[in-house]
């Protein structure tokens, strides 16, 4: 269970929290660490997660904070056997101890895997105890959902599974309580299990919203996951390849493919969690859910065994949108840092030649030095321009070369002529130039090049055009330096000198090499 991993918080062995004494690690999240710890007085087996949000930037605190505050409260209220049950939290009290003093430690009962260890330790067929896990899932949804919760994080991952067979949902960060059809939770998730409708909701200030069928849009991809030995239900390498196969499915432009080594009746179920827009999904209450889940259990449907790889790659389940909180925990207690963290300034490149990978492989790596709070935005922008190259590594290489993710930049850049250019902003926008693209990101009814949402979501939409001029003029090798060296110029610049112009050069170098490091 991740015991390879450094955790981020270091617990030493024998660490006391209340009664329970911390006994070796178990694995890292988002959020915290997880440990393994026994009942100081019987020796009852447990876990517990540290949750921290010490060493963020104030404005980081305030999110993480929140996450934590859901964590706590819906873990210490979920009372139902396919959730993971949550015996108390403390809060540690330890002044010896800086980095663990005030921490918040949730002690659980104790799992032996998640299920996308299982699904990864065995792959090429379906779990010999499939069916059972997934009515373990679809009881536990609909307990939640029938409380008027959305889980929000339905993933392999947080599906747990315990000695005697138990199947536990766990991970409360991102659930919500309804306020009528729906709620808001913050823009996080996982691009291999949120639904179409995601990426087109508009982010604002409470959060995004998510309605009950968001969870079962995951769990139609879970379902389909675990009967297959591990295949997503949408094709491609990469997370975000998948995500936009789905999302072409959810325009009508791709039929939806399940897997033929799942059996049919299964295949329907699915296909009905997969339905395309949250409208015809909802008709499907979660309590129906489990119950055609508990049935296809009970009679058959058996998944036939199937031979490896036949339908190309297995799918990965760690692209985990806006798990930037891992990066900033990472980034904070100086595990997983790239050579360039730490510096929030334009850092000269250490090889300005770096080769940027493929565009397909350019979702932003969880090591990256990208601010937690900017990582949904650029995700989201990436996913919104059709054009592959407008990915989520070069839209955030572009905003550290130009700004350093410093989201109160102000310079004065001295243009081709001699006239001064101020900039501004994590984007670096010119307002004039702004003023011309503008969007309005975080769906406040404003549009500021101050504010990073609309910044980067007004550079998506540039970008996108730059691709789309670039191709048209038949300017496609390197289109991502052309766009690079667009931004800092113009298209118009970059098209008259036909290639990257000398002087944006070194600048176009710094891009590709923060590509090479931000891209996975
Ligand atoms: N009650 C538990 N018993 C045993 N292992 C657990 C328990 N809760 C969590 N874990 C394990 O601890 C590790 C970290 O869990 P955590 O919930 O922090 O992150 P995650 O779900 O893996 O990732 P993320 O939070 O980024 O989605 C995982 O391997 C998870 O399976």
């Amino acid at each position: 269970m991740g015991l390879g991993s450094t955790p981020p918080i270091d617990v030493p062995d024998g660490y006391r929290v209340g009664p329970w004494r911390v006994t070796g690690p178990i694995g890292s999240g988002s959020w915290g660490s997880v440990y393994a710890a026994e009942h100081r007085a019987d020796g009852t087996r447990a876990a517990v997660k540290f949750l921290r949000t010490d060493l963020l930037t104030p404005g980081q605190r305030g999110g993480m904070e929140e996450l934590v505050a859901r964590e706590v409260r819906f873990s210490l209220e979920a009372d139902h056997p396919n959730l993971v049950r949550t015996h108390a939290a403390h809060t540690v009290r330890d002044p010896d101890r800086p980095k663990l003093d005030g921490l918040t430690a949730l002690v659980m009962d104790r799992a032996e895997h998640n299920l996308h260890e299982l699904l990864t330790a065995e792959p090429g067929g379906p779990l010999l105890s499939a069916e059972r896990i997934l009515e373990g899932v679809a009881a536990g949804l609909a307990h939640l959902h029938g409380r008027g919760w959305v889980h929000g994080d339905l993933k392999p991952a947080n599906v747990l599974l315990a000695y005697d067979g138990s199947v536990w949902l766990a991970d409360f960060g991102l659930t919500a309580e309804l306020d009528g059809t729906h709620a808001y939770v913050p823009p996080l998730g996982t691009l291999d299990h949120v639904p179409p409708e995601w990426w087109s909701e508009r982010t604002g200030a409470q959060g995004t919203k998510v309605r009950p069928s968001a969870d079962v849009w995951a769990f139609g991809v879970v379902a389909h996951q675990v009967l297959s030995g591990g295949l997503h239900p949408f094709p491609g390498s990469t997370a975000r390849a998948r995500a936009l196969a789905a999302q072409a499915y959810a325009r009508g432009g791709a039929p939806l493919r399940l897997d033929e080594s799942v059996p049919q009746a299964w295949r329907e179920l699915i296909a009905a969690c997969l339905r395309p827009d949250h409208g015809s999904r909802s008709r499907m209450d979660s309590g129906q859910l489990a119950l055609r889940v508990r049935e296809l259990a009970d009679t058959g449907g058996h998944p036939r065994r199937r031979a490896r790889g036949r339908r190309g790659r297995r799918s990965r389940q760690t692209a985990v949108l806006l798990a930037a909180a891992a990066t900033v925990l990472a980034a904070a207690t100086g595990s997983g840092l790239l050579p360039l963290t730490g510096d929030t300034g334009n850092s000269p490149p250490t090889d300005g030649r770096s080769q940027a990978p493929p565009v397909s492989a350019q979702n932003l790596a969880d090591r990256a030095d990208v601010p937690r709070t900017l990582r949904p935005h650029i995700t989201n922008t990436a996913m919104r321009c059709a054009d592959e190259a407008v990915t989520p590594a070069l839209i955030a290489a572009i905003l550290k070369a130009e700004s350093g993710f410093d989201v109160d930049a102000h310079r004065v850049r001295r243009g081709k002529d001699g006239i001064e250019v101020p900039e501004h902003g994590v984007a670096m926008w010119t307002p004039e130039v702004f003023r011309d693209w503008a969007k309005d990101g975080d769906g406040d009814g404003r549009t500021d090049y101050m504010n990073p949402p609309d910044a980067i979501s007004t550079m998506g939409s540039y970008l996108c055009y730059l691709a789309r001029t670039f191709r048209e003029h038949g300017m496609t090798a390197d289109i991502q330096s052309l766009m690079a060296a667009a931004y800092r110029t113009s298209g118009k610049v970059v098209r008259a000198e036909g290639g990257v112009p000398e002087r944006t050069r070194e600048h176009v170098g710094r891009v590709r090499t923060y590509l090479a490091a931000y891209a996975e």
